[in-house]
């Protein structure tokens, strides 16, 4: 089965209601790939003001987290029933970022994910090693790490797009290689089919993120088991139309 192209922007906490405007309006102008699945994640303070500007139903809205509790006593998160309420169907868990400047742990954040795919939301998961451990040739091992603490909570993979996002290429302009992109994803992939089923492995999209642009995306999407990405800096920008469109 071929799996469908997959892209999504995640404007990290960028943007005020006139810049989100101009975004979304280059897309609803935009022509894009028929073929590809978009997604775009803006703040969550204006995941409303995005759905109700957007007038491309190509594109979808993803939050960037969501917590693992109904709704209550939980300061400054935002809950499942708060993102259906909205009409929000996906939402990004595990960034680096989070995992990094928030101390979100593996644990948590499978935990998160099962929360969310039980109630209906479906998820883009984050991995991906440092620079430190990539130099200590550890990177597949960490990867695997990360997909066994998830695969420990969920068990219907149906709903979930994995995206591998090396820190080191977040936002410094140092793209992964197509080689060592397809390397990791096709050991995520084996490792799917290891540690879950062959059907799940075949059939779950593996993104890469980490300095995508319009110039590099083109040839990452040749590679065979790079099933889109999960753009950062240049889903802010025009260019992120030429991103959607690079399989075509
Ligand atoms: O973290 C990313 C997407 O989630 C990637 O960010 P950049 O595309 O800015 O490197």
């Amino acid at each position: 089965m071929a799996r469908q192209f997959f892209v999504g922007g995640n404007f990290k906490m960028n943007g005020t209601q006139k810049d989100l405007k101009a975004i979304v309006e280059n897309l609803n102008n935009a022509q894009l790939d028929s073929n590809a699945e978009v997604v775009i994640a803006p703040p969550a303070l204006y995941l409303d003001f995005v759905k109700q500007n957007l007038k491309n139903s190509k594109v979808e809205v993803a939050a960037q987290n969501v917590f693992n509790k109904p709704n209550g006593a939980f300061t400054g998160e935002i809950s499942v029933s708060q993102l259906q309420d909205l009409g929000i169907k996906w939402t990004i868990l595990g960034h680096s970022e989070r995992r990094n400047e928030l101390g979100e742990s593996d644990e948590f954040v499978a935990s998160k994910t099962k929360y969310a795919l039980d109630n209906g939301i479906s998820v883009i998961w984050c991995c991906g090693e440092s620079k430190d451990t990539r130099q200590a040739g550890e990177t597949i091992k960490f990867v695997e790490n990360q997909l066994a603490a998830l695969a420990k909570e969920i068990s219907d993979w149906k709903n979930v797009v994995v995206a591998y996002e090396p820190i080191w290429a977040i936002g410094t302009g140092l793209v992964a290689t197509k080689e060592q992109a397809q390397e990791v994803h096709a050991a995520i992939r084996s490792w799917l089919k290891k540690n879950v089923n062959e059907k799940v492995a075949e059939e779950t999209r593996i993104l890469y993120g980490g300095s995508v642009n319009a110039k590099n995306c083109k040839d990452l999407a040749k590679e065979e088991d790079i099933d889109g990405f999960l753009v950062g800096g240049a889903s802010l920008k025009p260019e992120f139309v030429e991103i959607i469109n690079s399989k075509q």
